[in-house]
């Protein structure tokens, strides 16, 4: 049988492998990333998470299943415990200050994801949160481990490379998955279509993500 998660993946394709070939992403294995585009990036991401998190305890008031509430739950502490505290290692050794922290800009994608994410969430939908949360999840997952085959010599990126390829980080990926793949089971076609178009509008701000970092991208026209 075809899983929702089998049709999402052909149906964002494209977009999907626009992440792995960006000029972002290869550069940090064949070490053409400079630092202060990742510095970008990495408090870019921070920002990214708070609302990450956010989406999650979100989800987590609004549904009265426990299971799920315990999943959203569980996504609360992995991303504070795993990702922002990989962000604090990078804020050390980027020697990003508290005044970066304090006046940096949000992107407009890195600002449009994040609402994306909490909008879904607010509709108390558990079938339309998760389609938005499960490619931030699954795509760096696979983007870590397919860096992760190649390797690369800077220590930096490695330590956010193997932070994907974690053997941890795809338990939790293939929890969303298989909860998709649950709250997917029942719905009818334009529900699913719906649910498709979720899951591919987030797959497409993680393809703007990495174009805002890798541009610095501002909210000023050239
Ligand atoms: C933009 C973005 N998407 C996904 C992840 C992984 O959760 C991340 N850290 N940042």
């Amino acid at each position: 049988m075809t899983t929702f998660t089998d049709r999402a993946y052909e149906y964002v394709k494209e977009t999907w492998q626009a992440s792995f070939t960006h000029p972002f992403v290869r550069g940090l294995v064949d070490g053409s990333l400079d630092q202060e585009t990742f510095k970008f990036y990495v408090i870019q991401d921070a920002y990214y998470l708070e609302g990450f998190a956010a989406a999650h305890s979100l989800a987590a008031y609004h549904t009265e299943d426990k299971q799920l509430a315990l999943a959203f739950s569980e996504g609360v502490v992995s991303t504070i415990q795993d990702e922002l505290s990989l962000h604090d290692s990078f804020i050390t050794d980027l020697n990003i200050t508290e005044d970066d922290l304090a006046t940096y800009i949000p992107s407009p994608n890195a600002y449009a994801y994040m609402n994306h994410l909490k909008i879904q969430a607010q509709t108390g939908d558990p079938a339309k949160t998760v389609a938005c949360l499960l490619p931030c999840y699954w795509l760096y997952e696979q983007i870590g481990q397919h860096l992760l085959e190649e390797g690369t010599d800077n220590e930096l990126y490695a330590r956010w490379i193997n932070t994907y390829a974690d053997p941890g980080f795809s338990a939790v990926v293939e929890k969303f998955k298989s909860i998709m793949n649950d709250l997917a089971k029942d719905k009818s076609e334009t529900e699913i279509q719906e649910l498709l178009h979720i899951f591919a509008q987030s797959t497409y701000y993680e393809f703007l993500f990495w174009d805002d970092a890798y541009t610095h991208n501002s909210w000023t026209v050239d």
